[in-house]
């Protein structure tokens, strides 16, 4: 970090850190940790990875790989994400092992999303939404790519959720706020931060928290978050949350070794992440259950969906390409997608309130008396593999066919085949016979030239790649 801290944060950290002080901005000229998560249905552990002691899929990596030209970053196998804010599994590992509605409301680029989709228990429900509609299609993406059939995305503003009140179990607000914590890898966020912006960053969240809270069922779980220092986001947002609402405190279990600074205020527990203290950028949670509240009932008789169940015709056109239980399909135009039986009922109810991005995993879209196989169903656990015939690519091809370019592997079957890599889906192509038709999202590809990496290039690069 060569920018210059903004002198009135100086002054605070160092009133906020007394001896500390100088160990804290001397930890911000430091290198940022380079840390990914595992997607624990698609690979186990990465090669180098040194584990991130409160998630147990997290790792951090000694140094940081070329990600665009791994195919495994966009088959969905791991995420990037920042170490400390992994933390939030802390305060999933307390909840009972039954089924959950969980709301994450500031859910782009999906960071805590996707780690929550990979740690709810069975017949559990994600509700992913993201206010800023470009931001709602990356988080989208990113979800497709994770691959799990229980999650539904949205677009909406906070108050749109206080129709539904009383439906969600856990409510994790990962609030917009004045991004002190990022300041070692980010120089914009120095650039924007003011002591205004921290004042109005603190009435925004206090704003989000008193929208949604009609949402969090009475007895449910709110877990709030930032990467802030400031304890106006933080410990005095939870002092408001006591006097405007009732809530109970929830502390987690904590080992010393792992650094974390535990605060308090008006009775609720604080987790702090400090860069000279914890392997990670900086970062504040908080845990706490909601006492009292209403709960509306879902309506029993509602109004046709957008969607509806797919017919048996249309089912059979599908027939064998998923496993799991617990699943139906729908329609929705020519779209058949799958989705838990058990919440279709809160899907027919959500959409009529709410900006659906997308639900469940696309399936396909029909054509005639053809499905044409969706990208995101190859990207999905829920894909019966075998169903099609499959090729294995190497690291160039698959460089290419992320890249959309033109491949031509063998292949002794016409249609549609399952493209892999190292035996990873990475997506579809149909041979033709004399070529092979891609259906890769444009607006997913690898946007870089690639020409000067393929053959050797890409094999150094393959050297450090986290999981080989
Ligand atoms: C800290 S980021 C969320 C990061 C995300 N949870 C993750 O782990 O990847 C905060 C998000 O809140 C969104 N946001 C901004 N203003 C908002 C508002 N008024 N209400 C709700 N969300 C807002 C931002 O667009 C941003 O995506």
């Amino acid at each position: 970090m060569a920018t210059q801290l903004p002198e009135s944060f100086t002054q605070r950290m160092q009133a906020q850190l007394g001896d500390e002080f100088e160990a804290f901005q001397q930890s911000l000229s430091e290198a940022a940790v380079s840390s990914i998560r595992v997607n624990s249905a698609k690979a186990q552990k990465p090669a180098n990875g040194i584990p991130v002691p409160w998630c147990q899929t997290g790792f951090y990596l000694e140094e940081r790989p070329f990600y665009t030209l791994d195919p495994f970053l966009h088959a969905g196998v791991y995420y990037v994400q920042e170490a400390s804010s992994m933390f939030s599994e802390q305060a999933f590992r307390q909840l009972p092992d039954e089924p959950l509605k969980v709301l994450d409301l500031c859910g782009a680029p999906g960071g805590k999303s996707t780690h929550i989709a990979s740690l709810l228990p069975e017949n559990s429900l994600l509700v992913s939404n993201e206010v800023i509609r470009s931001r709602a299609v990356i988080l989208s993406e990113n979800l497709k790519k994770w691959g799990n059939p229980n999650v539904m995305v949205t677009n909406n503003d906070p108050k749109d959720f206080a129709t539904f009140e009383g439906q969600f179990d856990v409510l994790v607000v990962d609030a917009p706020c004045s991004g002190e914590g990022l300041f070692r890898r980010d120089e914009n966020a120095i650039a924007e931060w003011s002591p205004e912006n921290t004042q109005l960053c603190a009435q925004r969240q206090q704003r989000i928290l008193a929208d949604v809270w009609p949402a969090l069922k009475p007895g449910g779980i709110l877990i709030y978050s930032t990467c802030t220092y400031n304890p106006g986001e933080n410990e005095e947002n939870l002092k408001w949350l006591n006097e405007f609402a009732n809530v109970e405190n929830i502390s987690l279990p904590m080992k010393a070794e792992w650094g974390v600074t535990e605060t308090e205020a008006g009775g609720l527990s604080g987790y702090r992440f400090y860069p000279h203290k914890t392997k990670g950028e900086g970062f504040f949670m908080a845990v706490v259950r909601k006492l009292d509240g209403q709960t509306t009932r879902m309506p029993r008789k509602m109004k046709s969906a957008a969607f509806s169940p797919a017919s048996r015709a249309e089912k059979a056109l599908v027939e064998g390409w998923l496993t799991g239980d617990n699943l139906d399909i729908f329609k929705l135009n020519d779209t058949l997608f799958a989705f838990p039986s058990k919440y279709a009922a809160e899907l027919t109810w959500l959409q009529k309130g709410l900006r659906i991005v997308h639900a469940g995993v696309k399936i396909g879209e029909q054509k005639k008396k053809e499905v044409v196989p969706a990208h995101e169903l190859a990207l999905s656990p829920i894909l019966k593999r075998g169903t099609f015939p499959e090729i294995e690519l190497t690291l160039d091809d698959a460089i290419k066919f992320l890249h959309r370019d033109e491949i031509r592997p063998e292949a002794k079957e016409r249609g549609w085949h399952l493209l892999t890599y190292r035996n990873i889906p990475l997506g579809w192509a149909k041979n033709l016979g004399n070529r092979f038709n891609s259906n890769y999202p444009k607006e997913w590809r690898i946007r870089m030239d690639i020409t000067e990496y393929l053959a050797e290039k890409l094999e150094e690069e393959k050297a450090k790649f986290p999981i080989r």
